[in-house]
């Protein structure tokens, strides 16, 4: 029973993977990223040893200080019962992130915040695996009166108000079943980032969009921001392999001030982008409200490196944001990320989450998923990232079919990764690990 059950240990591992070597996820700020996880694994009492996990997403370099930022925040969950926080999830997440000392490295962004992204995900999947269900069934089985109960409205009650939302979520309650028959017969739709990274030759490009193309993805990714004339090349590559009818989306990562954005985009339309991602800063909200008034009817896209609700909602409130990019643990997990998805619904605001990475694509379908069953009600111009990496580390992997997500099917939130897998990628005595020569920048001493 979920009241008798208490978290008795917090394992926090350092997991890196050496995506660098291969340039997968390379862009034009991260040309080199190894795809990592600050991992978290909640032990407890529970008979059959039944764990929560959750990760925080780096790309390297720094995943040491996140699992330092996940222990110092683990005295607020050990040693306590599941039930105390389920009975209240929205004063969990307050606590969770109201320490009055740990608090003063954010609040609520930085290291910190990417630590409670892995805590607060991690009791979700506990939460989840107690009650028998995937996240996203957990979330979908609730009341409005509940999913509003999970959700810290703190800063953000000029942008939308518990009442607002709850009246929004009742009014998709009635049709909810029927949006749970069409994902668990058709899915959600999925765009591929796999073929456009940065560092990928012209042929690799080529035979990437073409396997994506048979796949029966219908839009697709490209980095952009190293240099414009390379930038034209390469779109102009994809276009040609991709034919006018799928949609092309591109992803300066912050590498442009707020006026070259608007230059660049000027020669880099007549490749028809449907949005441009992280054009400049992601701090910078009156920069980017510029940028999406120049370059319309392009959208802006941005997201996977915003803080937190508070930065989600002035973007919104700017009229600086087309397409809104959720990252599960960049913001604090589930309870945060339903606050985000409530105001996209309300200034109807399209949501893309940012996946890939380590494990993104496996939390982040469970978002999308409730965020059509019970808050957008809508997959109209709404479709998840997908990247083809690292998926086979984990239990219960994305399945992709004919271009879509299909809903997960095990009890949790996805995220577990396999004992094998642990073992090899720990972070620097780990069998892959052990033998490579590793940068010294690190807190380890190797
Ligand atoms: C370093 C990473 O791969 C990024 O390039 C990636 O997250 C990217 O911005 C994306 O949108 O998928
Ligand atoms: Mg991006």
């Amino acid at each position: 029973m979920a009241d008798s059950l208490t978290i008795t240990e917090v394992i926090v591992k350092d997991i890196r993977f050496p995506t660098s070597k291969s340039l997968d996820g390379s862009d034009a700020m991260n040309p080199d990223p190894d795809y990592s996880a600050a991992y978290v694994i909640l032990k407890t009492d529970h008979p059959e040893n039944i764990e929560g996990h959750g990760l925080t997403f780096t790309i390297g370099r720094g995943n040491e200080l996140c699992v330092q930022a996940i222990k110092s925040l683990s005295y607020l969950v050990k040693g306590k019962s599941l039930d105390s926080f389920t009975s209240n999830m929205g004063e969990f997440w307050k606590m969770i992130t109201g320490d009055s000392q740990l608090r003063w490295l954010g609040p609520e962004k930085g290291v910190i915040h990417l630590a409670t992204g892995a805590v607060v995900n991690a009791v979700w999947d506990l939460y989840a695996k107690i009650e028998g269900k995937p996240l996203w069934k957990l979330l979908a089985d609730m009341s409005p009166e509940e999913l509003v109960s999970c959700i810290d409205f703190t800063y953000i009650t000029d942008a939308i108000t518990p009442s607002e939302a709850l009246q929004m979520l009742k009014n998709n309650e009635d049709s909810k079943q029927k949006r749970i028959d069409s994902l668990l017969a058709n899915g959600y739709p999925a765009y591929t980032t796999s073929a456009g990274w940065l560092g990928y030759s012209d042929d690799k490009m080529r035979r990437l969009c073409r396997e994506a193309k048979e796949q029966g993805f219908k839009h697709m990714k490209i980095k952009v921001g190293s240099d414009l004339d390379d930038d034209m090349r390469r779109a102009a590559i994809i276009r040609e392999e991709i034919g006018d009818d799928l949609k092309l989306m591109m992803d300066a990562n912050q590498k442009w001030d707020v006026d070259e954005a608007i230059t660049n985009m000027e020669s880099l339309k007549v490749f028809n982008p449907w949005w441009i991602e992280e054009p400049t800063s992601p701090d910078d909200i009156l920069g980017h409200a510029k940028i999406a008034k120049a370059v319309k009817p392009i959208e802006v896209a941005t997201g996977e490196h915003c803080q937190n609700r508070v930065i989600f909602k002035q973007l919104m409130q700017a009229g600086a944001l087309g397409i809104c990019q959720i990252d599960s643990c960049r913001v604090g997990g589930v309870n945060e990320i339903l606050a985000i998805l409530l105001m996209a619904a309300k200034f109807k605001i399209p949501v893309c989450p940012h996946a890939g990475g380590v494990g993104l694509c496996e939390y982040v379908q469970h978002l999308s998923m409730i965020d059509y069953i019970a808050i957008s009600g809508s997959q109209e111009d709404r479709i998840i990232e997908y990247v083809d990496h690292l998926h086979e580390h984990f239990y219960d992997p994305v399945v992709i079919k004919n271009g879509a997500y299909m809903p997960p099917k095990l009890p949790g939130y996805s995220i577990t990764m396999k004992e094998d897998s642990l073992k090899t990628y720990i972070f620097p005595n780990g069998e892959y690990w052990k033998n490579e020569k590793i940068d010294k920048t690190s807190l380890y001493e190797v």
